[in-house]
């Protein structure tokens, strides 16, 4: 993993777009994979800039929340129609979805793990560092799921959004998983915002635990690290 420290917000959302042109330059139809959240929105505005190189990138939406609808404004997919889809004009068929619906959720790993299998790996992935360490919505556990799958959130993840909470199941997400993030060719992993002050330290004592499973990175070839130097004491 290849660690930069940045001075800022937008120091750090300006190196990742560069990353990302750099890339688009040498294959135009890249596969994107997507987080959402705080870190990445700046990264986002920075790449629209220069929205003409991504014509032919295909977006692949990397997680979603389970109870509340896609239409809604906290989703995953609205986030990604907002700050990315429009902004970007990433055309419907270049734009890789799926639902959280509780009846539909085997259907919609399967049909995701499938489209990774036949179209993968990523190209490109954007990750996002959560408080407690997770990465998409993997989160800390005695063990880590390779597939897309159905994730139960953890207390910190969920305090994003109450709603998530409203459901009569616990609050959950569907996801990537370790094995789709772990083979995407190139990872730029977003370290920033308040409170994540822990689970920097963890990455950075290089020790990896599934407890921590951004710690897994250190084992990918080309990870950029960019972390936001106010995140640290945050
Ligand atoms: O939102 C997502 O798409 C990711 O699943 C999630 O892992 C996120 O990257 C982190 O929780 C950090 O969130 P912030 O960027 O909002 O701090």
């Amino acid at each position: 993993m290849k660690i930069s420290y940045l001075e800022n917000y937008e120091a750090l959302s300006k190196k990742a777009a560069e990353l990302v042109k750099d890339e688009v330059l040498k294959k135009s139809n890249l596969l994107f994979c997507a987080a959402t959240g705080n870190s990445p929105t700046g990264m986002y505005a920075e790449m629209a800039k220069s929205k003409a190189l991504f014509q032919n990138m295909t977006v692949v939406k990397m997680d979603e929340w389970g109870i509340i609808p896609l239409d809604h404004p906290d989703s995953c997919e609205s986030y990604l129609k907002k700050h990315l889809l429009e902004p970007l004009e990433i055309t419907e068929n270049r734009y890789i979805t799926f639902v959280t619906t509780s009846h539909l959720i085997e259907e919609e790993c399967e049909r995701m793990e499938n489209f990774i299998q036949h179209h993968g790996p990523m190209d490109i992935c954007i990750l996002g560092l959560g408080k407690n360490g997770h990465i998409a919505f993997n989160e800390p556990s005695e063990f880590l799921q390779p597939g897309f799958h159905k994730a139960i959130l953890a207390e910190s993840t969920i305090q994003h959004d109450p709603e998530l909470s409203k459901g009569s199941e616990p609050a959950y997400g569907l996801c990537l998983g370790m094995q789709g993030i772990m083979q995407s060719k190139k990872i730029i992993f977003l370290i920033t915002g308040k409170g994540k002050q822990d689970a920097i330290q963890q990455i950075l004592e290089r020790q990896i635990s599934t407890q921590c499973p951004a710690s897994f990175l250190w084992m990918h070839p080309n990870v950029e690290c960019l972390i936001d130097m106010s995140s640290l004491s945050a």
